[in-house]
């Protein structure tokens, strides 16, 4: 897959000996650039592959935010958020999880200090780039993490106001179990010849018993 010895070193540090089906799918394009469509179930290793990939392509020698990660609750973002400092101790990637409920001030303090990552809630995300206080110059890709669920939360409008907030040669990986209009109407505004990858139930299936050789928690 090309990737870095140290991003290498977090992986198996992190006791991941094989990539899953959709780590050995996607992670190649989206290192590449690519715009990337992912129809995946919880728990068959997603986080893990945008947490992965974004390890890989941040430049940890600038302290800005590279990547930005929407996720529809605040457990998944702050569980992303524990992924990419787990495997990017290596390479020292700097992550922040922006989520409502958290102190602002925590907030403002660790964005002023340097993060190369960011992974948030649609609504405090919006917050912090209006305040000026997330800049997002920097970004140069952008995950939305369970689509169709921060759709079902009524995040749409403020997941197209942060996406008005970000530099148009944007790459935009979006990972959805389902895929309704809604969300078909935000690939098309929001991506260029995006790559479908669709890792099927069966897969899962295998998934679920390789994991648990591998000694993770899925099942
Ligand atoms: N390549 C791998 N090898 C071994 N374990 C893995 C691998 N990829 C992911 N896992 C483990 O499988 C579990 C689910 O992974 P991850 O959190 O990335 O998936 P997810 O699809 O986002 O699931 P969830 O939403 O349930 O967290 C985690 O415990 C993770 O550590």
């Amino acid at each position: 897959m090309g990737l870095s010895d140290d991003v290498l070193r977090g992986i198996y540090s992190h006791r991941f000996d094989n990539p899953s089906a959709i780590q050995q799918r996607a992670m190649v394009p989206i290192v590449r650039g690519q715009d990337v469509i992912a129809q995946v179930q919880s728990g068959m290793g997603k986080i893990s592959t945008f947490a992965l990939a974004s390890c890989q392509i941040v430049d940890t020698s600038r302290k800005d935010v590279q990547v930005l990660i929407l996720s529809p609750t605040r457990d998944l973002a702050s569980q992303t958020e524990r992924v990419v400092l787990a495997i990017g101790s290596y390479r020292n990637v700097l992550a922040h999880a922006c989520v409502g409920g958290k102190s602002m001030g925590e907030d403002i303090r660790k964005l002023e200090h340097g993060v190369n990552v960011v992974s948030g809630t649609p609504g405090r995300v919006l917050d912090m780039i209006k305040r000026r206080t997330l800049c997002t110059r920097a970004i140069k890709l952008l995950v939305l993490d369970e689509a169709d669920e921060m759709l079902s939360r009524g995040f749409k409008d403020q997941i197209y106001d942060v996406y008005r907030f970000l530099p148009p040669e944007l790459q935009v990986v979006l990972v959805s179990a389902t895929f309704p209009t809604e969300i078909l109407e935000m690939t098309g505004r929001f991506m260029t010849d995006p790559i479908r990858i669709v890792v099927k139930r069966d897969e899962l299936m295998l998934e679920v018993s390789y994991v648990c050789r591998a000694g993770g928690v899925a099942c």
